[in-house]
């Protein structure tokens, strides 16, 4: 039996989470000018995030390297989610908090931009990468839910999607990262 209840439950929270989304528009804009900037100077975009928000940062890099929609030149983005290698020696040689700060700190330049993606803003290792994408003069991109966690303090441009439910904050998140890729793509390369 297919919990029907259920089903049109899911549907009817996306629908009232969309609905308050569209309020970011401005500062969706505000995040795609920040990732217009650092491509057209020549820097690349790291992107980092636990589970769901790992997958979304391959996502996104991907979109980058690739293509979203027109055909145009590869740009510069690195998931720092992929390597397992680098996760499991970090994770295990010094903390799992440090598997996305050791990464920014080798890989990070002054004029780069970190995006981190966080539903709670709260996780440590997401934020210790943010923390240490400003001591090393990288912009910063968050992309979080609730009231926005630690990390809203740590980001240049926070979109804080207004909703507590996980998955509800994450597929709102992978809309606004496609109408930045769209934003992006639309752009002279
Ligand atoms: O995809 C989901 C839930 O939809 C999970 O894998 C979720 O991403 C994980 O629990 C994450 O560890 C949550 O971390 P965060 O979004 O609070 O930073
Ligand atoms: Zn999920």
């Amino acid at each position: 039996m297919i919990p029907n209840d259920l089903i049109l439950k899911c549907f009817e929270e996306h629908e009232n989470v969309l609905n308050k989304t569209k309020m970011l528009a401005p500062v969706i804009e505000e995040a795609a000018a920040l990732c217009a900037h650092t491509l057209q100077s020549g820097n690349k975009i790291l992107v980092c995030g636990n589970g769901g928000s790992a997958a979304d940062s391959q996502h996104i890099a991907a979109e980058f390297v690739g293509r979203y929609h027109n055909e145009r030149k590869s740009l510069p983005a690195i998931a720092l989610t992929t390597d397992s290698s680098i996760l499991t020696a970090v994770g295990n040689d010094y903390d799992f908090d440090r598997v996305f700060s050791r990464q920014v700190s080798g890989l990070g330049v002054s004029g780069d931009l970190l995006w981190a993606i966080s539903t709670s803003g709260n996780s440590k290792n997401v934020n210790e990468a943010l923390k240490t994408a400003r001591s090393k003069g990288l912009k910063t991109i968050g992309f979080t839910g609730h009231e926005g966690g630690l990390m809203k303090s740590l980001c240049d441009v926070a979109i804080v999607v207004p909703a507590d439910v996980t998955a509800r904050i994450q597929e709102m998140h992978i809309l606004c990262a496609h109408i930045i890729c769209q934003i992006i793509d639309d752009m002279e390369w």
